[in-house]
């Protein structure tokens, strides 16, 4: 006789039609990752998709006692039956997904916390000028601006060579920011003030912050290429760090986006490194600039 599939509840499938429960986790609630396995088996419809379809047989009584070939006789054998390990590998992501939920609901719930002078009647809204005149130091439009000044007025090859590299570092990074908010959309917070000075048009999204990937990117190249007293060196790494928490005072970015921007300039100073221009791999600059 056809055994009907259950629940971890007990409910043969389908008897809920398919809607999330109210207190599991798939209903906004998270009572357990079970229970969350459990109701994302009953949003399957049968057949529609090859995953539920080996969610279900993982499922079945004859499934758990291990007697693979015995499925072959029971009312499922319609579908093939994967071995308990592939089902296994199903139930993995669902895990992974309440983990980024709880961060990304502690990374809401602290960058709320943390955005202190986002609007002049804040709690630190009086520091708010301080933090705007933060904001333009790690701007691109002043980076960009002053690298091509230095380099035009430069007058040792040594220094062009530098200053050729924080160019194409710092277009790099503008390239690689706008291409992954594009990808990722995602919105700043809700308390932020469309303030900012010229901006582009990927900047309505926040992830990843690209002060933050700037301030980790220009002080790694500046630790990297310029002598510099202990004292100065210290100051460089602090106007990073503070630039970082500024955008989350001000309301711009979630810790998150702030977070993953150090990551991505940090890396990004790697890959300049790795494809450094010089006289020997690309001459063809440094001839042209000669004849000029
Ligand atoms: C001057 C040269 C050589 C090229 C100009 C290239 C160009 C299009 C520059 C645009 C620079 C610009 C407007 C950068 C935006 C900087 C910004 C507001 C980023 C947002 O930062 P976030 O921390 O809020 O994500």
């Amino acid at each position: 006789m056809p055994s009907p599939r259950r629940t971890i509840e007990g409910r043969p499938l389908g008897s809920s039609g398919g809607s999330s429960v109210p207190g599991s986790p798939a209903h906004g609630g998270g009572s357990g990752g079970g229970r969350f396995e459990f109701q994302s088996l009953l949003n399957c419809r049968a057949g529609a998709d090859p995953a539920c379809a080996r969610l279900r047989a993982s499922d079945s009584p004859v499934h758990r006692r291990g007697s693979f070939p015995l499925a072959a006789s029971g009312p499922a054998q319609a579908a093939p039956v994967p071995p308990p390990e592939d089902a296994r590998m199903n139930l993995n992501p669902s895990f992974l997904g309440i983990a980024l939920r709880s961060l990304l609901a502690i990374d809401l719930w602290l960058s709320k916390k943390l955005g202190v002078c986002a609007e002049e009647s804040s709690a630190w809204g009086s520091v708010r000028p301080l933090m705007k005149l933060l904001e333009i130091s790690g701007h691109g439009i002043p980076w960009l601006l002053g690298t091509l000044y230095c380099l035009l007025r430069s007058d040792s090859w040594a220094g062009r060579e530098v200053l050729m590299n924080l160019l194409f570092a710092l277009l790099l990074d503008l390239l690689l920011v706008a291409v992954i908010k594009g990808l990722v959309r995602r919105r700043r917070p809700a308390h932020n003030q469309k303030d900012m000075f010229f901006t582009l048009s990927v900047d309505k999204y926040s992830f990843p912050s690209g002060h933050a990937t700037r301030a980790a990117l220009v002080s790694r190249f500046i630790l990297n290429h310029l002598v510099l007293a202990i004292p100065l060196r210290v100051l460089v790494v602090l106007w990073a760090f503070v630039l970082g928490l500024s955008r989350v005072m001000l309301g711009r970015h979630n810790v998150t986006d702030v977070a993953f921007g150090f990551f991505l300039g940090y890396m990004q100073y790697s890959i300049v490194d790795y494809c450094w221009l010089s006289p020997h791999n690309v001459p063809v600059l440094f001839v042209l600039w000669n004849q000029q």
